[in-house]
């Protein structure tokens, strides 16, 4: 697996050629160019990606997809899909595609799935019909999701953009550690109404067993031993949620060879069935499984997962380090920080499959806010600041919320700010328009250049006609493969996030001098801060 010495050099050279003769040309004159939708617009379906507006052209594309071929992606993501042990640091397969029907079902070690879905589809049905009900007989108004990371995001990003589509119990997700978050999120919520489910892969993870014993407690203290019927768990360590508690009619298994950041198509999912139903859970799962077949079967130049890993390629190439991901639509307000560990615990590597240091740049930073919001704040430094920013828009046709015209201001908003960043505002078009407006010719001097835009900032848009669970299970699955394309490019093992563990290990370590134990093994910084802390704490 992965490519061949020479035939790799040989097409990064053409890559990094491509960029070098690029790089001075303004994106004025490339976009108009004849032909460019053609050669740089792709679709399936509905969802149209659009890298008109980026400094590419069908030269670069062209070497792009040859390097994309020398790196051996297409025959990487085959053996994914075939359950070969793609993730090799940890000697296993990655087969979250098999969490939504798209890998042969014989296939070893995915012959529970679909049992495990129906189970916890049937409970979240039970529970938002009131055939399951609380400690007093009453039903669930209510349901909190205790995880973090892969097993926070995904359902807190999908309850949050099938909003539209909630007719169920009311979902809040707690994460952090800090305590103000089971306290804010508990707060106004009454513990006779309210489920609790444990999301944790490995059932150990400190925050979350941190929160579940708070939230037992917090259960038990209205309804007594009681109290833990209002308990759920979702995990692959189905010994240690007995001892926690969950008897096993309520405990829903997955396996690990789901990553943590891939799971939300599993039983980590159950949230997001609580919020809006089996039904729509089952679209959001067909919704991806339609982008896994456009994945494994499209050709390169027209597979809109690849396409986009050969974007974030070509970025790194131009020497561009961040991405700010905006979404023209509030309910994937969380897709950002979703998609942030999705790419950056899967790309945020400097070793490549076989250990060797990497040669190139790899994973960028992901970071990004809804527009309109992001415009009024950020977008002053996307546009007039020293560093070239890539963006990528994500926009529906058809607004959910059906309202006056706002869905017309918020379409209008996102084209004018590719349109802006790539265009830009040229001194002398300052000049004139202040001139029209029939300024004094010193002010117009003094201000031209604050007024001027510099333009020739790249970016994509990604438009689909609506935000429903079909939308968003194809844009999740887009964003994973287009993960999985780069980091085949770059060598790396995706699926793996060793980076992680030594804050964790080293908080372990700490604990006991925090709460006041002997501190002399640590460095001085850290001894200084556990001295400011326990002075100020104790006064
Ligand atoms: O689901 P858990 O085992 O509790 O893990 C939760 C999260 O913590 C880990 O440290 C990893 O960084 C994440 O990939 C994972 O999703």
């Amino acid at each position: 697996m992965g490519g061949h010495g020479q035939e790799m050099a040989a097409a990064w050279l053409a890559v990094t050629d491509h960029a070098d003769r690029l790089r001075p040309q303004p994106l004025r004159a490339l976009v108009a160019q004849p032909g460019r939708a053609q050669a740089l617009t792709a679709a399936l379906d509905d969802l149209t990606l659009d890298l008109t507006k980026e400094k590419l052209d069908a030269g670069a594309l062209a070497a792009l997809i040859s390097l994309v071929q020398a790196s051996g992606a297409p025959a990487l993501r085959d053996a994914m899909a075939d359950g070969k042990p793609v993730n090799n640091t940890e000697n296993r397969p990655a087969l979250h595609m098999a969490l939504r029907g798209s890998v042969a079902p014989d296939t070893p070690g995915v012959a529970e799935v679909a049992a495990v879905r129906a189970r916890f589809l049937a409970f979240a049905e039970a529970v938002r019909s009131g055939a399951y009900v609380a400690a007093d007989g009453g039903r669930f108004t209510d349901v909190i999701n205790i995880g973090i990371g892969g097993s926070d995001l995904g359902p807190v990003m999908a309850v949050r953009a099938l909003a539209a589509d909630a007719d169920g119990p009311r979902v809040h997700f707690v994460s952090n550690v800090d305590g103000a978050h089971l306290a804010d999120v508990t707060r106004g919520l009454d513990p006779a109404r309210t489920m609790v489910i444990v999301a944790s892969k490995t059932f150990t993870t400190q925050e979350t067993m941190t929160n579940a014993h708070s939230a037992r407690a917090w259960l038990r203290a209205a309804a007594g031993e009681a109290g833990d019927g209002h308990l759920a768990a979702v995990s692959t360590n189905l010994d240690a949620c007995a001892a926690f508690g969950v008897p096993e009619d309520r405990v829903f298994g997955f396996w690990d060879w789901v990553g943590g950041r891939y799971s939300l198509w599993g039983a980590i999912g159950l949230p997001i069935a609580m919020a809006v139903g089996g039904a729509r859970f089952e679209r959001l799962l067909a919704g991806a499984a339609a982008m896994d077949r456009h994945f494994l079967e499209a050709p390169l130049e027209a597979n809109l997962p690849f396409l986009l890993g050969m974007v974030g390629v070509w970025r790194r190439a131009m020497g561009w380090p961040t991405v700010a991901l905006i979404p023209y639509d509030q309910r994937l307000e969380r897709f950002p920080a979703y998609v942030q560990q999705l790419d950056m615990e899967s790309l945020g590597k400097g070793v490549a499959r076989s250990g060797a240091p990497l040669e190139r740049s790899s994973g960028p930073v992901i970071w990004g806010e809804p527009g309109t919001n992001a415009q009024h704040s950020f977008f002053q430094l996307l546009h007039q600041g020293t560093d070239v920013i890539p963006v990528e828009f994500i926009l529906a046709a058809e607004p959910r919320e059906t309202m006056d015209d706002h869905h017309a201001k918020l379409v209008a908003n996102c084209l004018a700010q590719s349109a802006a960043l790539a265009f830009g505002r040229s001194e002398e078009e300052a000049r004139a328009e202040m001139a029209a407006k029939g300024m004094d010719p010193a002010e117009i001097a003094r201000l031209a250049p604050h007024r001027a835009f510099p333009g020739d900032r790249p970016s994509l848009t990604i438009l689909h006609r609506r935000l429903d669970a079909f939308a968003l299970g194809r844009l999740i699955a887009l964003y994973e493969h287009r993960v999985f394309v780069e980091a085949a490019v770059w060598g790396i093992n995706p699926f793996d996030q060793w980076g992680v563990e030594l804050g964790k290990a080293m908080a372990s370590d700490l604990l006991p001098a925090v709460k006041g134990g002997d501190a002399s093994g640590f460095d001085a910084g850290t001894r200084f801060l556990l001295d400011r802390l326990a002075a100020l704490s104790a006064g």
